[in-house]
This record gives C-alpha cells, structure tokens and sequence, in this order.
C-alpha cells in the first residue's frame, strides 16, 4: 500500500517549481509515497501594491503554510530559506535542507552593461533594503526604483518601467529558466546575499515519525551547516525591524567554516561589515559573535535608528 503526504506551499510560479522539486526527490527516494501539493496564500501574496518593507511584520510568506502544518493540513512546507524569519515556532522545525544553488544576487540589465557600466543616474529596480543599501554604498548616483511581483512581472518591469535594470536572486532565475538574462552575478564585495538566499527550507512538525526519514533522505549536511550559521547571525541581530542585514557563509576543505555579514545604513552611507571563522562545528557560536562584533561597531545604533522609523511609519 502507498503512503500519501501533502506539501504545502505559495502560488508562485518559483514557489510551485519549488514543492514540485522537493515532490520528485521524495517520489523518486521512496517509490511507495505519493506527494500532492496545497497552495495556501500568504499575506505577502495578498499585499502585491506595496513595498515589502513597508508591509511589515515577520514571517509575510510563511506563518499561513505554518499554521496549515501545525493543525495538519499538510506535512511538509516548502519555503525559500530566505524568506523564514529567525524564529520557528513551537513543534515545528527545520526538517531539511537542500544542497544550495548559487547564493549570489544577480544584475540583469536592459543593455547587458554590467554594474560598473551603467549610466550615471541609472534607475535600477529592487525593493530589498539590502540590495538598495549596499548598490547606493558603491554607486550613489544611481536611483533605486521599488519593484515588487513575481519574477516573470519584474522581468517586464523592465522596459515597461523604464528601467536600465533589476537585482534577482540567481538562484530564482536559475529555477524558473531564466538563467540566460543575467547580465552579471554580482561579486560579494559588492552585493553581499541574504541569509539562506538560494537555499531551500522544508519545514515540518518536530518529532514526526513517519516524516523524519523523509526530511534525512533530503538534507544536505553542508548546506545546513552554513545556513544555521547565517541564521545564528540573523537571529542575534532582528529586532522585529526591516533592516538591510547579509551574510554569507563558506566551508573550506579543512572543515573550517568563514561567516561574512554585513549591517547597513537605508542610505548606504554606512555600511559595517565584517568577516570571523572558526571551525565548522561550531557555526552557530561564530554567527553569534559576527552579529555580536557588528552591533560594537555601530550596528547597534543602526538597528535602533530604524525601528525609531518603524514606529513612526506605523502611526
Ligand atoms: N523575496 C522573494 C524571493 N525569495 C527567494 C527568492 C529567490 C530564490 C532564493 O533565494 O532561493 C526570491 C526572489 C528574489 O529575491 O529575487
């Protein structure tokens, strides 16, 4: 007799190519299990007209797809790791973690000219605070315009915004086939990633027994290694804000593990980054004390001048 489980997951065209990634590599792991898909909206799916940080709140595209697990309408969760706020909630956890693709933000631009070569003035599109933040830190004439919609709609936005051109995630570009419209995978000391960016998060009920293996047959040692240790970074620093935060992690073959974050100003004026290593068992301690080592360098003075503006905004 065949076993039944349902993955939940958004609507979009990158979130359905997601769960169905994660449905052929368990039918294809366990022959006896059948995988159906729930797509369940999420409140950042509702909220398509605003800027997302202005939109506020942790967890837009998550916490529906998590209350579906918690009262059993579906078994697993597939979310970009990207978009899972710090906090997990009570008996849920981060079952797996797939081999990551390219972590790397991407410039895709109208002419083909790469960062360096766009005009001066160049209006370029991206709603992410930590993409505006650190390509007006490098270039301060450019105008950044708010771009939100799926990846197929910023792709038009394109010409049809009169834009010179946009910041991607390789990884989304890459999933949904458009890997040959990348003018330039922008270098990390230009456009540090976010925490998680090109990884997936399969998150599932904790102690599920008939999941447990599931989630085995999917983890990528590696890969969680590095992504708890951003994650550790990330946890340390949010404090319920919209803040530009990166960081990206890498293992080396001597299993020696290098964490580089980054907290900057809106305006890109500051930008405070910095780079720590330690052995790779102890990641989670090294993103810790990364965060740690910003907020003394000024990120915490960062952190407070924005949730000041937070509670402002929200008046
Ligand atoms: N915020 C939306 C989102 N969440 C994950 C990705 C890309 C795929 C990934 O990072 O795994 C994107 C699109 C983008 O930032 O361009």
């Amino acid at each position: 007799m065949g076993r039944q489980i349902t993955i939940g997951t958004r609507g979009s065209q990158l979130a359905l190519w997601q769960a169905n990634w994660v449905k052929s590599a368990l039918e294809e792991k366990f022959s006896d299990l059948s995988v159906e898909l729930l797509i369940i909206k999420t409140k950042g799916d509702k909220i398509l007209d605003v800027p997302l940080a202005k939109v506020g709140g942790k967890g837009l595209f998550v916490k529906e797809i998590e209350e579906a697990l918690l009262d059993g309408r579906i078994d697993l969760a597939v979310h970009s790791m990207k978009d899972m706020p710090a906090d997990i909630p009570e008996g849920l956890c981060i079952g797996a973690i797939p081999e990551r693709e390219n972590p790397r933000d991407a410039l895709v631009s109208r002419h083909n000219l790469p960062l360096a070569e766009l005009p001066r003035g160049a209006r370029v599109g991206t709603s992410s605070l930590r993409r505006s933040a650190q390509l007006k830190s490098v270039r301060p004439d450019i105008e950044i315009v708010s771009l939100r919609g799926n990846l197929g709609t910023r792709l038009k936005k394109l010409e049809t915004e009169d834009l010179d051109a946009i910041i991607l995630a390789a990884a989304g570009l890459r999933r949904m086939g458009f890997e040959d419209r990348i003018t330039e995978c922008l270098d990390e000391t230009v456009m540090l990633p976010a925490v998680g960016q090109g990884a997936l998060c399969i998150e599932s009920r904790e102690n599920d027994p008939e999941i447990g293996p599931l989630m085995a047959a999917l983890n990528h040692g590696e890969t969680r290694t590095v992504v708890l240790g951003e994650r550790a970074f990330l946890n340390r620093l949010e404090g319920g804000c919209q803040v530009p935060i990166a960081c990206h992690g890498e293992l080396s073959a001597d299993g020696g593990f290098a964490l580089t974050g980054l907290v900057a100003s809106l305006d890109g004026m500051t930008v405070i980054r910095e780079r720590l290593s330690g052995p790779a068992a102890e990641c989670e301690r090294i993103g810790v004390a990364l965060a740690e080592q910003l907020l003394a360098q000024g990120a915490e003075e960062i952190l407070e001048s924005l949730k000041e503006t937070d509670e402002n905004n929200n008046r």
